[in-house]
């Protein structure tokens, strides 16, 4: 018997629109559906995420409500979600991934000088911006900043930095480069309330782990109809390469937030999988450690995604040699 799927998020705005999206899903699909914002401990706290500890505090208050039975389905960020699963929880459904890459927002490449301010928690961003201020011969500041995407835009609106970088996906949600989207390109700029911004290619910006994907988790024990009803949303593609991305990341024994790039992609049957893995190195931190940016890639069968994974990290873990991603902790 069915009935309304209740449906849990953060109250973020991007949490709240990916919610809605996954609500809409399955509404199409004839299941009604109601949303419930959840507050949690990483959007009250305003410390950097590297000073709060403990991966993975944007999941648990929504994981909470989960296992008490308040709500029937949680809507993550696949990329802010540890590798280690949940306890009496599965993700029922992966569903399509949105655009997988980072955005620059603010000042392009090409105008960068000695001492441009470019914003950025996320260690996985600091190190591949510096490497490509590097590549052009000039050394950017990287500034620590986190908040939404909203509050970040208007970091660099009024000039507090240079630039950032937010992931396509958010401001894609959020409805932000609506209109544009179609005709931006990569490198091509566009503005959005007169900022520029870019799409990076993979390339130059290796997304995080599941960056543009979403989660949808319930409890083990849900039943039969909600896990068919999710199962319908879900896509195999995605779900294998999210699978390849994350089993590099937990073989490396890097968190969430640690500065590493993975991005899988499937041809039919095959599935190729780039990975870049800095200097465990704070944002802001001297970086005299660029030449240990490793960028590698392997592939392998799409039938096995996990073993993809874990085969990539094996290569890498030798070449780290102590200076790899530790307790390294990434926002974005
Ligand atoms: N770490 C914050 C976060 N988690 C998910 C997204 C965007 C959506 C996505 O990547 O799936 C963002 C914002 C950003 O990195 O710009």
């Amino acid at each position: 018997m069915s009935r309304t799927i209740r449906v849990g998020a953060r109250r973020s705005p991007l949490a709240v629109a990916q919610a809605e999206w996954v609500a809409s899903q399955l509404e199409a699909a004839g299941h009604p559906v109601e949303v419930l914002g959840v507050d949690s401990l990483g959007d009250k706290d305003r410390r950097r995420l590297t000073e709060i500890g403990g991966t993975g505090i944007f999941a648990t208050a929504v994981r909470d409500l989960l296992h008490d039975g308040s709500i029937d389905v949680a809507v993550h960020s696949l990329k802010d979600l540890p590798v280690a699963p949940a306890p009496g929880l599965v993700v029922a459904a992966i569903p399509q991934r949105e655009d997988v890459r980072d955005v620059l927002v603010g000042l392009a490449v090409e105008q960068w000088r000695d001492g441009t301010r470019v914003g950025t928690g996320s260690p996985r961003r600091a190190v591949q911006l510096e490497a490509m201020a590097a590549e052009r011969g000039v050394r950017i500041e990287v500034v620590p900043i986190r908040g939404n995407v909203d509050s970040r835009f208007r970091l660099v609106s009024v000039g507090e930095v240079d630039a950032t970088v937010l992931a396509a996906a958010g401001l894609l949600r959020l409805g932000r480069l609506d209109g544009v989207t179609t005709e931006v390109t990569e490198g091509q700029d566009r503005e959005i309330n007169g900022v520029p911004v870019s799409l990076m290619p993979v390339g130059l910006m290796l997304p995080a782990a599941g960056q543009g994907a979403l989660a949808v988790e319930c409890r083990e024990d849900a039943e039969d109809w909600l896990l068919a009803a999710l199962a319908d949303i879900d896509h195999a593609p995605t779900r294998a390469a999210i699978t390849a991305e994350r089993s590099f990341l937990g073989t490396l024994e890097a968190g969430c937030l640690a500065p590493v790039g993975a991005h899988a992609v499937t041809a039919e049957d095959r599935l190729v999988l780039h990975a870049v893995v800095g200097p465990a190195l704070e944002p802001g931190a001297e970086s005299a450690k660029l030449g240990q940016l490793l960028k590698v890639s392997g592939d392998g069968s799409a039938t096995d995604p996990a073993s993809v994974g874990r085969a990539l990290a094996t290569e890498v873990l030798p070449l780290l040699d102590g200076n790899g991603p530790t307790a390294g902790r990434e926002d974005g």
